[in-house]
């Protein structure tokens, strides 16, 4: 028997940081949400107790630092499953860009998984699990939108964002999601972005609402970093976006655009200087 499952990227909508736990992890608020940009996972039984990951992409682990991987045995442990797997992974997300990539794929395996082996585990189970193997797994787990707190784990579903294009752009540099929350100065934040205000904005059906509610307090660390960031940021607006954040812990910057016939321009002018650029739809 064969399982496919898709593994979209998500986007932050807002990300703020409200304090370092005890921990070491960091309270947050997040409005995440899903574009039509997806690996593609193929999980096929065998016989014997292995797992075994294949992709066509030459640039991911392919051994336990998988996360896909880690979603397999993690399963396989704790419900005592005899049988293994291969999960090829056709890769589409770029890695390390803040877009969750690998988080998707670890989703997508845990609810694959719980097909192909008929193992009945809930979507709230399968949610628990996915935090056991990192912060934005539960989120990818159910995909939609949502507002997420805690260390990302803790869910309120939210309707979907209006319908609009989104143009990702991602620079040639991988941001270690890490090194970017372990230089947060959480006291020290100037301007913290409003959940509420998004919230309402998204609620209400309002592209224009939701495009001033756009906010990242890690864009702070990361474009000093890499001006690189910053300098694709403006570029975007400069093309046309509506409205301009970078995703998650970055480097991907992504531009909302309401009206189709400005993503060619944006798109184009990006294509210039930056390789790797996507015009996607949210996944509604
Ligand atoms: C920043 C965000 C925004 O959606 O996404 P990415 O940019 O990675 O896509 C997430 O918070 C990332 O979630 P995820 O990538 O699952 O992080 P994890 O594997 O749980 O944690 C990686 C490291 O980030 C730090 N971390 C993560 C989440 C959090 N709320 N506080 C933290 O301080 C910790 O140092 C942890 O060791
Ligand atoms: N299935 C996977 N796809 C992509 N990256 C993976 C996967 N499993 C493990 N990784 C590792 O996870 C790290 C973060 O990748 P990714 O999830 O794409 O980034 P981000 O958290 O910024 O969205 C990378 O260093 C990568 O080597």
């Amino acid at each position: 028997m064969k399982i496919y499952e898709k593994a979209p990227a998500k986007i932050n909508l807002m990300l703020d940081v409200l304090h370092k736990r005890n921990d070491g992890y960091h309270e947050v608020e997040m409005i995440m949400t899903m574009v039509d940009l997806s690996d593609r996972l193929t999980m096929s039984e065998l016989p014997r107790d292995a797992i075994i990951i294949s992709s066509q992409a030459g640039y991911i682990p392919l051994d336990e630092k998988n996360l896909a991987f880690q979603a397999a045995r993690l399963i396989k442990e704790r419900y005592n499953v005899s049988t293994g797997v291969h999960i090829h992974l056709d890769k589409h997300i770029p890695v390390a860009a803040g877009l969750a990539g690998g988080s998707s794929d670890a989703a997508a395996a845990l609810r694959g998984l719980n097909k192909l082996w008929r193992l009945g585990i809930s979507d709230a189970e399968l949610r628990v699990l996915g935090a056991e193997l990192g912060s934005d797994v539960p989120f990818c787990i159910t995909g939609g939108t949502a507002l997420a707190s805690g260390r990302g784990e803790l869910l309120k579903p939210l309707p979907n964002p209006p319908q609009c294009w989104v143009i990702l752009a991602k620079p040639p540099i991988n941001v270690s999601t890490a090194e970017v929350y372990g230089r947060v100065k959480a006291d020290q934040i100037a301007h913290h972005p409003s959940a509420r205000q998004m919230e309402n904005a998204i609620r209400n059906a309002s592209f224009t609402e939701v495009c001033n509610a756009l906010g990242n307090v890690l864009e702070d660390v990361t474009l000093k970093l890499y001006p690189e960031v910053e300098h694709l940021k403006n570029s975007m607006i400069r093309l046309g976006a509506d409205g301009v954040l970078m995703s998650g812990s970055g480097p991907t910057v992504f531009g909302l655009v309401s009206k189709e016939a400005k993503v060619p321009r944006i798109y184009n002018g990006l294509r210039g200087f930056c390789k790797d650029v996507y015009a996607v739809r949210l996944l509604t």
